[in-house]
C-alpha cells in the first residue's frame, strides 16, 4: 500500500522585510485510499503545501516521501516524469485546454510519455463513464456546465492511475447541489483506484466528506 509520508516540511518567502514562514514542521501521514481536507483562512498556506506534496515547489527544510522515495533528489526531466506518473492535479479552475475535446484533455497526461496508447483511451473512456460524461467526449470543454468541467478534470487527474491526487477547492466554483455531486464523484474514484486524495478547501462540506480534516495555523496543521 502506498504511503504519502511528509515530514517537518518548512517553506518560507522573501518580503522586503523579515522572510514570511509559510509552513512551519508541517508533518503528515497518509496511506492510499485515505482522504484528507486541509482548511485554514486565506493565505495561511495550503496553496503553498499543496504545492510542495505535487513537487512543484521545493520545501526549505524537511522531506516529502512516496512509498520512501524522496521525489526532490530527481533532476529536473526525471521529477517531471515522476509527478505525470505519481501525482494528479485537479484545480478550481479546472485547466482544460480549450481546443481540446472532452476525451482528449483527459489523455493530455498520456501524451508526455508519447502518444496515447489503446490502454490509455480505454482507460480515459472508462473515466469519463465513471464520472457520467460518456455522451459528451467529443464536446469542447466551452459546451460544457462548470460541474461537468470539474469532472473532466477528475478524470484527467485519475488518467494515469496516480498515488497521490491534490485537489485545490475541487468545488469551489460550484452550487451546493453540483459540489456534492461532484465531491462523490471524486471520492468514489479515489477509493475505487486506493490513491490518497488530499483536499485544500474553504467548504465545509467538502472538508466534512474527507477521512481526516487539518487547519493550518501559523504554518503549524493542527487537527481540524
Ligand atoms: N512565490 C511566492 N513568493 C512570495 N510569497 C508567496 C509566494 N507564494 C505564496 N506566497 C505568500 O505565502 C502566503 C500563503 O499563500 P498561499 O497561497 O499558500 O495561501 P492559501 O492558504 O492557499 O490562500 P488562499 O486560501 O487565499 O488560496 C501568502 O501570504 C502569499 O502571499
Amino acid at each position: 500500500m502506498t504511503i504519502l509520508s511528509v515530514e517537518n516540511v518548512s517553506k518560507s518567502f522573501p518580503t522586503a522585510g523579515e522572510p514570511l514562514d509559510v509552513l512551519r514542521d508541517v508533518s503528515l501521514e497518509l496511506a492510499g485510499g485515505q482522504s484528507m481536507a486541509i482548511v485554514g483562512p486565506s493565505g495561511s498556506g495550503k496553496s503553498t503545501l499543496l504545492q510542495i506534496l505535487g513537487t512543484l515547489d521545493r520545501p526549505d527544510d524537511g522531506s516529502v516521501k512516496l512509498d520512501g522515495e524522496d521525489p526532490f533528489v530527481l533532476d529536473d526531466t526525471q521529477l517531471a516524469h515522476w509527478r505525470n506518473q505519481r501525482v494528479g492535479f485537479i484545480f478550481q479552475d479546472h485547466h482544460l485546454l480549450p481546443q481540446l475535446s472532452v476525451i482528449e484533455n483527459v489523455l493530455v497526461p498520456s501524451l508526455a510519455v508519447g502518444r496515447a496508447s489503446a490502454d490509455h483511451i480505454a482507460r480515459a473512456t472508462e473515466l469519463l463513464q465513471a464520472v457520467g460524461l460518456s455522451q459528451r467526449t467529443g464536446h469542447l470543454p466551452s459546451e460544457l456546465s462548470g460541474g461537468e468541467r470539474e469532472r473532466v478534470a477528475i478524470a484527467r487527474a485519475l488518467l494515469m492511475r496516480p498515488a497521490l491526487v491534490l485537489a485545490d477547492e475541487p468545488t469551489g466554483n460550484l452550487d451546493r447541489r453540483t459540489a456534492e455531486s461532484v465531491t462523490a464523484v471524486l471520492q468514489t474514484l479515489q477509493k475505487e483506484n486506493d490513491a490518497i486524495l488530499i483536499c485544500v478547501t474553504h467548504s465545509g462540506a467538502l472538508a466534512a466528506a474527507m477521512d481526516q480534516r487539518q487547519e493550518l495555523v501559523d504554518g503549524r496543521l493542527v487537527a481540524g
